[in-house]
């Protein structure tokens, strides 16, 4: 569904199709334990958001280099274009790649160019992305902190911090300290919160990191209270339906409470969260969440109306886009 919008929620390291994970295997010299594309597909079953971040991580080791960073983000860029995202804001997990070896020159380096390379190279002129830089919730504080010093020389091409990786056990409190830093050196701040982990962890994320936005949130609904907050401040809940439903959180589409989180006038958007991982882009999670929980044409329109709204743009650039998303028809 190509309706004008904006993806606030994907990691780029997700967006790594299969074939590209042997190509860049082959490139780098990478070992990979398995034989073909269509087995490492065969993988790609998922009980939970800890058997699918197994895979993900291990899939990572063929990302090497400042030319696989910059393939990979063209590649999105122009793949979630032809879906209608006139706007993207990137996930990047610095920590794992640190780990291997690479060098956060060639992380941000790589990831920029990339998406200078796919706004010219196929996603088009009007076509804007900005990059957040993700803690690994399930590292130490202190790793996050390092991580967050490493990245000050970089800091004019990225526009916010995020948090994520295996939730529970690992609560936003444990990151106040580099939130509150990385608000200091002029960042935005979001968190994931609520995916598999409690209510009370997208109140923490609220009130201790001071996100602007949450990303999942579905668990909210176990709260009353936290659903009337969200409801009153209005604040944006990045959901991804194909994701819930490929990590076991709903057993079918059909199941989804994206329906009752807009019933309750909370803020949603819909998003892809690693399209390459959970069958879709963005456009194709708002194609299923039509055809299987049927929102209607006008509901669609508000949740990409919704997107732009709780983008990181500047106001003009939300007005215009707004404008498109108004006059879009199928
Ligand atoms: O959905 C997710 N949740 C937490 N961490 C992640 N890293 C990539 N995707 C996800
Ligand atoms: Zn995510």
């Amino acid at each position: 569904m190509d309706i004008p919008k904006a993806e606030l929620h994907v990691h780029i390291e997700g967006t790594m199709e299969p074939e590209m994970v042997f190509e860049l295997a082959r490139r780098n010299d990478v070992e990979l334990p398995y034989s073909s594309v269509a087995e490492l597909r065969s993988r790609y079953e998922f009980s939970d958001l800890q058997s699918f971040l197994d895979i993900y991580y291990a899939n990572m080791a063929v990302l090497r280099t400042r030319r696989d960073f910059r393939e990979l983000t063209a590649a999105y860029l122009r793949e979630s274009a032809r879906q209608g995202v006139r706007h993207a804001e990137i996930f990047f997990d610095p920590q794992a790649h640190l780990a291997r070896g690479v060098e956060m020159p060639a992380i941000v380096d790589g990831l920029s160019e990339g998406i200078t390379e796919g706004i010219t190279e196929g996603a088009g002129s009007g076509v804007t992305a900005e990059l957040i830089l993700c803690f690994l919730r399930d590292q130490s504080a202190e790793s996050a902190m390092d991580t967050l010093r490493l990245a000050e020389p970089f800091l004019d091409r990225i526009i916010g911090v995020g948090l994520d990786s295996a939730e529970v056990g690992h609560p936003p409190s444990k990151f106040t300290e580099v939130f509150d830093r990385a608000r200091e050196l002029g960042l935005r701040a979001v968190a994931h919160a609520g995916e598999e982990g409690p209510a009370e962890y997208v109140r923490e994320a609220l009130d201790l990191l001071r996100v602007e936005r949450v990303d999942h949130g579905i668990r909210a609904l176990d709260d009353p209270e936290l659903v009337d907050r969200l409801r009153r401040e209005q604040v944006p809940l990045t959901v991804c339906p194909l994701s819930n439903v490929r990590l076991g959180s709903f057993s079918h589409l059909s199941q989804h409470t994206l329906p009752r989180l807009m019933a309750e006038g909370l803020m949603v958007t819909i998003n892809s969260d690693d399209p390459a991982y959970f069958g879709g882009y963005a456009g194709e999670n708002f194609s299923a969440v039509r055809e299987h929980l049927g929102l209607t044409r006008e509901q669609l329109r508000q949740v990409a109306a919704n997107s732009v709204q709780a983008s990181f743009l500047d106001r003009e650039r939300k007005s215009a886009l707004l404008a498109e998303v108004d006059a879009w028809t199928e």
